[in-house]
């Protein structure tokens, strides 16, 4: 297996990663349908090397899913998620990778905590598990915190704002403040507008438009768009015709430049080195001393 190839290496946390430009999030959604077999070990094994081939790529965190959260996709229990999971997890962690995982379960979380310092990737916004604030505060992880609303069968149908931008901004809010009160440290939090989760097409170029206001909040913020519908959209040619999620790195590239422009904390991303250029050259324009 992939092991095999991975010597000894120091394990590393958020302290070890750049500060001077947008951090690269790699994706790896280790989902049965992820894989043409469905087998579970092989999807284990192939997550493992496709969470490696991202980390030496040069991805700063590997987000490490098991749970389909297309919308309409069928929720998974924890154990199911945990048997996916967790072995990619831990062979993640061992080889350097800063890791963080794509759950809703804080049973899932705990146990991703006991592996390693990995950062907690919340999709479920405002209808978190009510325990998960405690175990956040309890373990000091850090937490994104993604809007969204109902849930991957409602969401789609939630998707009426007055001004999407000033809503999102609201009910991140609350679900910061829940977090706080919970006895979470701000420092541990970080805020995603939950692009493509109850927001149709042009909702989310408004998101990133007041990209900015979503900043005033104080937190370090995440842009999630990679190879999402939206950008599909975007791209349509004259028969209407999408590109494929594969054929979208390019528009993605440019979201994450864009992003790093207006210096987010980070970008989550399928494919590492497109993006991890458009952050270094938003880092150059933004700071000529920089560009070596
Ligand atoms: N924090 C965060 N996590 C996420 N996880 C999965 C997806 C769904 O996208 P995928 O199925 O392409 O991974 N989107 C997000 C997101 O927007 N933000």
């Amino acid at each position: 297996g992939p092991l095999s190839v991975v010597r000894k290496v120091r394990r590393r946390t958020l302290r070890d990663l750049p500060t001077d430009r947008t951090l690269i999030m790699g994706v790896v959604n280790v989902t049965h349908n992820s894989f043409s077999d469905g087998g579970e070990y092989l999807a284990a094994d192939a997550a493992i090397e496709q969470g490696l081939r991202l980390h030496y790529a040069g991805a700063d965190i590997i987000d490490v899913g098991g749970e389909s959260t297309r919308p309409g996709a069928e929720s998974i229990d924890p154990v199911t998620e945990q048997n996916r999971i967790l072995p990619v997890i831990e062979a993640l962690v061992k080889a350097g990778a800063v890791v963080s995982v794509d759950t809703m379960h804080t049973v899932t979380a705990e146990a991703a905590l006991k592996i390693g310092d990995v950062i907690i990737n919340d999709v479920s916004g405002l209808n978190y598990e009510p325990e998960m604030p405690e175990l956040i505060a309890r373990t000091g992880a850090t937490y994104i915190l993604m809007h969204n609303r109902g849930d991957s069968k409602t969401m789609d149908s939630l998707a009426d704002y007055g001004d999407v931008v000033e809503d999102v901004a609201q009910e991140l809010t609350e679900l910061k403040d829940a977090f706080l009160a919970a006895g979470v440290q701000p420092e541990q939090l970080i805020l995603d507008p939950g692009l493509g989760f109850a927001k149709a097409g042009a909702q989310n170029w408004e998101l990133l438009q007041g990209l900015d206001r979503l900043q005033s909040l104080g937190f370090p913020v995440l842009v999630a768009a990679s190879r999402k519908r939206f950008l599909g959209t975007l791209l349509a040619n004259a028969a209407g015709a999408e590109p494929a999620p594969a054929d979208r790195d390019h528009a993605t590239a440019a979201v994450s430049a864009l992003s790093a422009l207006h210096r987010v904390w980070g970008v989550r991303v399928h494919e590492i080195e497109p993006s991890l250029h458009a952050v270094k050259a938003a880092r150059a324009w933004l700071d000529p001393e920089s560009a070596g």
